[in-house]
């Protein structure tokens, strides 16, 4: 699949923006199912963005469901923000189950636990590790050692402070590393990618960091052979539909619920008009 330009098209602005539509098209299409092994506070904006988004959520958790669950779906996402001991066998056997699927390292450096949790799963070989700044930049280091400054599953950095980072990390893992924020940072090690879409009110509603890396991982299913074109375009649209979500939104409560009702409403008009996608130097 592509954006609609012939291959050897310079991937310019307008070149990302078809792709996002085309990628956005291609989920609404074929509803792909995605399984999430999620926090338990982001379960529901999860669920509802992923349907809002065209594809198909099932949070289902329990380790004996997933060989026969996880192989029929089209992609996982694990997510580790209220991670208890007893979930990570079903983590671990998600990710293993031969699906494409996308990691959460949320507040991974609140614990020696967690990071260890969080390591052990990036050895599973995530097509798309999505995080915070912070997150990335604990996750690279692979350092739980808080700084004075840690805001537990909220970054305390810049994503541009973390695009070092990323590209060490996307090189170590073999995983597509998305850095969120004001411009949100997708690498593979070497190309990074830029969105701009978004609004700072986003970060105000729990979970929307959550809800984004399950849109990818619905997206890395229409692509599983360009995860870092689907993570780059998940990011934009949902960026995008937090941009027109603000447009009638008082605060993060209705923000929430008109994020939700642009996401399911994007045109295609509107997505190749708005979409702000650029390749970094
Ligand atoms: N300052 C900002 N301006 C515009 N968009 C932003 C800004 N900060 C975050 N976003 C957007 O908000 C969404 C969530 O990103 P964020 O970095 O807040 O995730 P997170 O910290 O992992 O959130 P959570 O853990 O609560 O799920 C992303 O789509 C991101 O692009
Ligand atoms: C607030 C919070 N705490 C653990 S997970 C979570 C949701 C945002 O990541
Ligand atoms: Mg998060």
């Amino acid at each position: 699949m592509d954006g609609g330009v012939g291959a050897k098209e310079e991937r310019d602005p307008a070149w990302w923006r078809r792709r996002a539509w085309s990628l956005l098209s291609a989920v609404r299409a074929r509803a792909p199912l995605v399984q999430c092994i999620t926090n338990l506070v982001s379960m529901d904006i999860a669920a509802n963005a992923l349907l809002a988004a065209g594809a198909s959520p099932a949070m289902l958790h329990s380790l004996r469901e997933v060989p026969d669950f996880t192989p029929r779906c089209d992609a996982v996402c694990i997510n580790v923000g209220t991670l208890f001991e007893d979930w990570l066998p079903s983590m671990r056997a998600a990710a293993s189950a031969g699906r494409p699927w996308v990691l959460d390292p949320v507040a991974a450096a609140a614990s020696g636990f967690r990071m260890e949790a969080c390591l052990d799963l990036l050895g599973l070989r995530p097509a798309v590790v999505r995080g915070n700044a912070s997150e990335i930049l604990a996750l690279a280091a692979r350092s739980a050692a808080a700084s004075s400054n840690f805001k537990g599953a909220d970054s305390s950095h810049d994503s541009v402070d973390a695009i070092e980072a990323a590209k060490a990390l996307a090189l170590s893992s073999g995983a597509v590393v998305a850095v969120s924020g004001a411009v949100d940072f997708i690498t593979d090690g070497k190309r990074v990618v830029g969105v701009s879409n978004g609004v700072p009110m986003m970060q105000k509603i729990t979970a929307t960091g959550c809800a984004v890396t399950a849109i990818i991982a619905a997206f890395v299913a229409m692509e599983p052979s360009d995860a870092l074109d689907a993570a780059v375009c998940a990011l934009a649209i949902f960026g995008l539909a937090g941009e027109i979500g603000m447009e009638s939104a008082k605060g993060p409560a209705s923000l929430r619920m008109h994020l939700i009702d642009s996401l399911y409403c994007l045109d295609e008009e509107t997505v190749t008009s708005r979409v702000k996608i650029s390749l970094r130097p």
